[in-house]
């Protein structure tokens, strides 16, 4: 070959090269436009003027790090499905708060009552009742029915107004404003001494939403640009697997899970944890299987996936989903999950379509922790980051 056959082939090479970089920048490119815009975010480190553009997860399965038979990844296949871009935590609550006073019979019936003017004993009682039947807790309405004729002595109750007025005031000081609800997902430094993401760990009793629950959060922590991996360590129940292989795909996010069936949870939760860090996700979310409260081995079970979660970073929240229809039940699970796992947050599933909304300050009573997120429906996006005054003002609207 002669210099000119040469310098003919290394002109082919370089005008190759550069058409593979061309085309690799534009599927990020068009990657990219899928994803959801940046947004101010209510959770500190949340996407701002700091963040910037960052790439997202990948959307087929990330190679390696299969240690206890785990792996992570979307189950998506060659394609990438067009990615979803999720409502941000803001707009949520405005938007759903119409479906808690939709099942405001707890607003309707103070109304009717305080509406009769002059009230009599038996309209206090029927007060009472009323509060007791939303699940407030005895303390709690104890408390409420206290100073609210205390203040009718003082106000007169002519006026209805003016006694709304102080139930609304008593019902948010029992709902307690100034808890701070923020989901901690700063990241948090590990005895290496290095920056890990924040793991949250979500547990609660069968069917509770839990699955649903790590996948909307997944959801809220995308669409305020974070970068987040699942832990499928609902190892117990197949469709569970399934169930949150689809919520991550939907928003990019990859999801770590074991092959096997009745695989040790602990493990899968490890591997997302040190899938997260690999990945240098900001939040790995891990779900847990259901169980009854009173199977000690599975609360053991759960002590242990803290423990091993915890191996080379603490564990940032533990978050308990507790269906809200289920009432005063639910008081004693919040209890042994409790003191199984040192609970930092409450998630109140199905609020929507019942009139159970005092569960919300009982639990808080019961636990001492914050309700953070509230489920108000089966549709994607419908959890909310809780917010007492807009919470208390749908209740009572009746
Ligand atoms: N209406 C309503 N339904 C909800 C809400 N949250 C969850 N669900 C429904 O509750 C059902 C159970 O949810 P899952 O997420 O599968 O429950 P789980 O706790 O993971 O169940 P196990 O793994 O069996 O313990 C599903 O049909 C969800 O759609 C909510 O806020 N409102």
């Amino acid at each position: 070959m002669t210099g000119q056959d040469y310098a003919l082939i290394a002109g082919l090479v370089v005008i190759l090269l550069l058409g593979i970089v061309a085309l690799v920048a534009g599927v990020r490119k068009s990657r990219r436009a899928q994803l959801p815009p940046e947004q101010r975010s209510p959770f500190p480190g949340g996407a701002g003027a700091e963040t910037g553009e960052r790439d997202q997860p990948p959307l087929t399965d990330p190679a390696g790090g299969a240690g206890a038979g785990a792996g992570a990844g979307t189950g998506a296949g060659v394609s990438a499905p067009t990615l979803e871009r999720p409502e941000a935590a803001g707009t949520r609550f405005q938007r759903l708060k119409a479906r808690l006073s939709r099942s405001g019979a707890l607003g309707n019936r103070l109304l009717a009552i305080l509406s009769r003017g002059d009230l009599r004993e038996e309209d206090w009682e029927e007060i009472e009742e009323t509060l007791l039947m939303a699940d407030l807790g005895l303390g709690p309405t104890t408390e409420l029915m206290d100073h609210l004729r205390t203040q009718a002595k003082v106000l007169g109750t002519s006026d209805p107004a003016a006694i709304q007025g102080v139930l609304r005031a008593e019902l948010l000081r029992l709902v307690d404003p100034s808890m701070d609800r923020a989901l901690k997902i700063e990241h948090v430094v590990g005895d290496d001494g290095e920056k890990h993401p924040a793991s949250i760990l979500v547990v609660g009793v069968n069917g509770a939403g839990k699955t649903t629950t790590v996948g909307k959060i997944a959801r809220v922590l995308v669409a305020e640009g974070h970068d987040v991996v699942l832990g499928a360590a609902d190892t117990f129940r197949a469709a569970a697997v399934q169930q949150l292989s689809t919520w991550g795909e939907r928003v990019g996010v990859p999801v770590v899970k074991s092959d096997k069936e009745g695989a040790d949870p602990a493990s899968v939760a490890f591997e997302a944890v040190r899938q997260g860090a690999a990945d240098g996700a900001d939040v790995v979310l891990v779900d847990t299987a259901g169980r009854l409260q009173n199977k000690a081995h599975l609360m053991d079970e759960l002590g242990k996936i803290k423990r091993v979660m915890s191996r080379k970073a603490p564990v940032r929240e533990v978050l308990l989903v507790l269906d809200a229809t289920t009432g005063q039940n639910g008081m004693r699970q919040a209890q042994v999950f409790s003191e199984a796992v040192d609970v930092t947050g409450i998630v109140l599933t199905k609020l929507d379509g019942s009139a159970k909304g005092g569960i919300v300050v009982a639990v808080q009573r019961e636990l001492g922790v914050p309700v953070k997120f509230v489920g108000l429906g089966e549709g994607a996006d419908d959890l909310a980051p809780f917010d007492a005054e807009g919470f208390v003002d749908a209740i009572l609207a009746g």
